[in-house]
């Protein structure tokens, strides 16, 4: 034993309980998040060649919050939302979801996270509902799937169905099938579907992807409402450019990593204001914005400088007050 790992008086810790009093105190990264990614990988091989879909991504996501996941065409949003709606494995990483380790799941845990921890919402309205049942049929049916059956459960699987529509506004829809409803409905509908089985988290992939300005602010509405009323965690991707007023953060993802956050908060007057960030990363990277870069022609290298409370970005050329 080493001179460090002998107690030297009643007060004085040895080096290993020094350890292992540290490695208690420091919170593993996300540890009390809803939802996890840490440095997730994505990486699909077609006909020998290789994407890079995510590479090394971090998120993380509190319990009940509501956020907007946005980005270039190609950025690696629906691979995003397809690991955390545990359709696929991520090549590398860390994803939990709700305490589920998305990684080590077996057949029959991916079935019941799938039916029961998470709810989806598809761009496609004709993916999110069966055309021969009616809105609240709709509802009725993932509670089915999930084994609630016998008389009790049937009715309490008609009220919860009446009450979600009723909650989104769209009681007025229940006896109808989608094609007697607008593409908002139908979404609002697709919503209520999604909450059935009381899932923690709800994932939508486009969700006003097909929708005019006025039924997207209605699916919005209702996204924001679930979130409100049952407390769910809700992650929207969108390309929908009126997102970050309607969410609490906005995520910008870039090449497959997070790059940008803009978080919306009420100013004295109630407005609303839109802020955005820079992420920086667990071992302090941060993704310049390609429009600031360009704006300067910044390529390969920058210079930093520390300055009292902020860090200045050169270019690498030299400056007018530079020596020669
Ligand atoms: N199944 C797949 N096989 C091979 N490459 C794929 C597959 N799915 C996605 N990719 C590639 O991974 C990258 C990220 O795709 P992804 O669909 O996640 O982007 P996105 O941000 O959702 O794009 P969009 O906004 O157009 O839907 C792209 O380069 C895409 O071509």
């Amino acid at each position: 034993m080493s001179d460090l790992e002998t107690s030297t008086g009643l007060d004085t810790p040895t080096l290993s309980e020094l350890e292992s009093e540290a490695v208690r105190a420091r919170p593993a990264f996300g540890e009390h998040s809803h939802i996890l990614c840490d440095n997730l990988v994505r990486i699909y091989k077609t006909e020998g060649v290789e994407v890079v879909a995510l590479q090394g991504l971090d998120l993380l996501v509190d319990k009940g919050e509501l956020i907007a996941v946005v980005g270039a065409s190609g950025s690696g949003k629906s691979t995003l939302l397809n690991v955390l709606s545990g359709l696929d494995v991520p090549t590398a990483g860390v994803a939990r979801v709700a305490g589920t380790d998305l990684l080590a799941m077996t057949a029959k845990d991916r079935l019941h996270y799938r039916r029961q921890v998470v709810g989806f919402i598809w761009q496609q309205t004709a993916r999110n509902l069966l055309p021969y049942l009616t809105a609240r049929e709709n509802v009725r049916l993932p509670m089915r799937l999930a084994g609630r059956r016998g008389r009790a459960s049937r009715a309490a699987a008609a009220r919860r169905a009446d009450e979600l529509l009723e909650l989104l506004e769209i009681g007025y829809c229940a006896g109808r099938r989608p094609g007697e409803l607008s593409g908002g409905e139908q979404q609002r509908v697709a919503i209520a579907v999604a909450l059935a089985n009381e899932p923690q988290v709800v994932l939508a992939d486009e969700p006003t992807g097909e929708l005019d300005s006025e039924n997207s602010e209605h699916v919005f509405a209702a996204l924001r409402r679930a979130n409100r009323e049952l407390g769910v965690t809700a992650v929207i991707v969108t390309h929908d450019p009126t997102v970050s007023e309607q969410v609490d953060r906005t995520v910008g993802i870039r090449d497959g990593r997070t790059s940008s956050e803009t978080l919306r908060r009420e100013d004295s007057d109630g407005a609303i204001i839109a802020e955005e960030y820079a992420v920086l990363d667990r071992v302090g990277r941060l993704q310049l914005p390609r429009d600031f870069t360009s704006a300067l022609a910044m390529e390969r290298r920058v210079r930093l400088e520390l300055e009292r409370d902020h860090i200045g970005v050169w270019p690498d050329r030299p400056r007018p007050e530079d020596p020669q």
